[in-house]
């Protein structure tokens, strides 16, 4: 499969909770027919199924922590495998959590041409997921947890664009702007590949 994948871009979308990964990600399916992962999306449609697997994610996901690296894994992978035939570009949407995920990422599937990061302010990001949640029905939407993942993105998730920046394949899109500003600068980056 790593085969059928080669020839198909891969783009990392990372910011903290609620900075609009998901919203521009929907963007740029419209507009470039991309396929959209988003590991959190997958989790919980496991969640949903009623599983055991689920039962088990859900408790984690519940107290905003991270599942286990390989669960996520396995799971974009098979996603992505489902679609390798008619994908010309992948969205992997809030992943990686950490530099190890996307080192294993590497290994078992492939190479990011592009790490978009999506960056709002805390306050930002807080405020819109305490909106979102009025509405969302998402466990992990509620005060407590919220401050629980903003905490741990700052902790995990930020060293992974360090990380990619080394290698100089981050373009930071201020998502403080109205959507389709966000939006118009995605898309130069995305135009630039
Ligand atoms: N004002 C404003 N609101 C936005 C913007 N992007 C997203 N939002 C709102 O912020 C909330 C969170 O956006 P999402 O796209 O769900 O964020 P996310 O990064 O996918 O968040 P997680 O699913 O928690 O990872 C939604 O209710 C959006 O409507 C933006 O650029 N401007
Ligand atoms: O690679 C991943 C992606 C998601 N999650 C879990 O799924 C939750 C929701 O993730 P999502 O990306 O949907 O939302 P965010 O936390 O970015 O607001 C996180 O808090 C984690 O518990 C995880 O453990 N690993
Ligand atoms: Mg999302």
């Amino acid at each position: 499969m790593a085969d059928k994948i080669k020839d198909a871009k891969i783009i990392f979308v990372v910011g903290g909770p609620g900075s609009g990964k998901g919203t521009q990600c929907e963007k740029v399916v419209a507009k470039y027919g991309y396929t959209h992962l988003s590991s959190g999306d997958l989790l919980r449609a496991e969640v949903g199924s009623g599983s055991e697997r689920g039962k088990q994610l859900q408790a984690i996901m519940q107290k905003g922590d991270l599942v286990p690296l390989d669960t996520v894994l396995d799971m974009i992978k098979d996603a992505m495998i489902a679609k390798a035939d008619v994908s010309k570009g992948f969205l992997i949407d809030g992943y990686p959590r950490e530099v190890k995920q996307g080192e294993e990422f590497e290994k078992k599937i492939g190479k990011p041409c592009l790490l978009l990061y999506v960056d709002a302010k805390g306050e930002t990001m807080v405020k819109r997921l305490m909106k979102r949640g009025e509405t969302s029905g998402r466990a992990d939407d509620n005060e407590e947890t919220i401050k629980k993942r903003l905490d741990l993105y700052y902790k995990a998730t930020e060293p992974v664009i360090a990380f990619y920046e080394g290698r100089g394949i981050v373009r930071k899109v201020d998502s403080e702007l109205p959507v389709d500003e966000v939006f118009s600068h995605v898309s130069k980056a995305i135009d630039a590949l």
